[in-house]
């Protein structure tokens, strides 16, 4: 019987332990960033322990840090934090993007740019979106502190293999319709807790049709449908966009030739299969305080069918058969780990160049990464953003989530590239809307959501 991507890397990584009980991983990879690290640090200090094996560990600020006057850093809690972290990874030998660095970003954009994100690998980080770095076809998932601190130490993570999941994603995708749009459609139809207990494989024609920066969107939301890993079969683009970066192999002719044996047989087995067909998605917004609430352009809200949706109707001061055009909006957030790479930038620049955007709206534009912001910036986004109104600044998971000065203000509605649109999430009060890049951008400069496949 054949065998899926994710049993043929699991198989690898086991060091002890049998299916159905925890099973020791071996860890090739451990991302760090500075909300997640400072316990596990000092639980080591404490045992006066060494980290295992700094070589493969790497880390970055982002979660705290400003996006404008990036060492005028006025809150204490986010100012330790940061501080910290410059300490620990010196004092532990960590190599590491720290504050100000040339290669500094969201961790889930830094690891796949400097190339340690790499097919076949086993990379674990304290950080639910850990999972983007499975698009390119590695185990990727997030850790808790007191596991961050195990890794740390031993470079091994316990682990219950969970069941397996394929979606297939069928069909070319319609003009103005994204990866973003993919995986916002699943999780609206099958929900948060659709992938709960699974590693989920996204497959198909419409995930081989997509770039690299793509194929992370979808990994990036796998946390969003349930699923604590999902990954995608590596091929060609996977092999050229690791060449050639720091941390490329030194033979990629030989890890090549490896990687190559690490897709899904056609005869893999699943305990689940979907199938979502791409050419019939519509651009996707949510309306309510979870992914799952999310519809196509066109359809009316749904009607209230619980305590949750009445909950979410009333934080989002909006109703039943409303539609995403009637959102008064007030912010536009280009940026986070799920949409800020420079295909992204590339895109909603296309769209507002030239026009300006709406007179009553605040729109920002925060490049995921310092690479991301220097590409965009020797390509003229910058000045193309700046000249239609809008603010560049610099990176940082900043209006992802309220830890840093960046939040949308109370009752405001945003429309957003992030992942998560919770209660509180931007900012205390303010009101979320996840959508693509382009749908942000055309969103920023018509003052509210329009059709992306009417205008891109
Ligand atoms: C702060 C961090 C631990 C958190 C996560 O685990 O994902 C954050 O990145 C998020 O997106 O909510
Ligand atoms: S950008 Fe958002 S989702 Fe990504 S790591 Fe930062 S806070 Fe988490």
């Amino acid at each position: 019987m054949g065998q899926a991507i994710f049993d043929k890397l699991w198989e690898r990584h086991v060091i002890e332990g049998e299916i159905g009980e925890p099973q020791l991983l071996y860890v090739d990879q451990h991302y760090i960033h500075e909300v997640t690290s400072p316990q596990a640090f000092s639980g080591l200090r404490e045992a006066g322990r060494k980290v295992r094996r700094p070589d493969l560990t790497f880390g970055t600020t982002d979660h705290n840090v400003p996006t404008v006057d990036i060492f005028n850093i006025q809150d204490l809690i986010s100012k330790n934090q940061i501080e910290t972290f410059a300490a620990n990874v010196k004092e532990f030998g960590i190599d590491a993007a720290v504050h100000g660095s040339d290669k500094q970003g969201i961790v889930h954009m830094v690891g796949p740019e400097t190339g340690r994100s790499q097919p076949g690998k086993l990379i674990v980080c304290g950080d639910s979106h850990t999972a983007t770095h499975g698009a390119f076809g590695a185990i990727a998932f997030g850790i808790g502190t007191s596991e961050v601190e195990h890794v740390f130490a031993t470079q091994t993570i316990w682990q219950v293999k969970p069941k397996k999941m394929k979606i297939d994603f069928t069909g070319v995708a319609p003009q103005g319709i994204y990866a973003k749009d993919y995986i916002l459609a699943l999780i609206s139809k099958y929900g948060v807790d659709a992938g709960v207990g699974y590693a989920v494989e996204f497959a198909g024609e419409a995930i081989d049709a997509l770039e690299m920066e793509e194929r992370m969107s979808i990994c990036n939301m796998a946390i969003e449908f349930g699923a604590k890993i999902g990954l995608m079969n590596p091929d060609s683009k996977t092999y050229e966009y690791v060449r050639g970066r720091e941390k490329a192999p030194s033979d990629m002719e030989a890890a090549i030739a490896d990687w190559g044996t690490l897709v899904s047989d056609e005869d893999a087995q699943y305990d689940k299969i979907i199938t979502i067909e791409v050419d019939k998605l519509a651009p996707m917004v949510t309306w309510g305080t979870n992914p799952e609430m999310g519809v196509e352009f066109t359809e009316e809200f749904p009607q209230i069918e619980d305590f949750n949706d009445e909950r979410a109707y009333s934080y989002m001061d909006l109703k039943p058969g409303q539609k995403v055009s009637d959102i008064d909006l007030g912010y536009v957030f280009i940026g986070s780990c799920t949409n800020a790479r420079l295909s992204d930038l590339i895109l909603a620049a296309d769209i507002v160049k030239g026009k300006k955007i709406a007179p009553s709206l605040t729109a920002i534009v925060v490049p995921g990464s310092r690479p991301v912001k220097k590409a965009a910036e020797k390509m003229g986004l910058d000045k193309i953003f700046i000249d239609a109104g809008f603010e560049w600044r610099e990176p940082g998971c900043s209006m992802c989530l309220g830890m840093n000065p960046d939040h949308v203000p109370e009752g405001v509605h945003c429309a957003s590239t992030s992942n998560r649109n919770f209660e509180g999430r931007q900012g205390h009060g303010a009101r979320t809307h996840l959508c693509s890049p382009a749908m942000a951008a055309l969103a920023a400069i018509n003052g509210k959501f329009v059709d992306a496949r009417e205008v891109v």
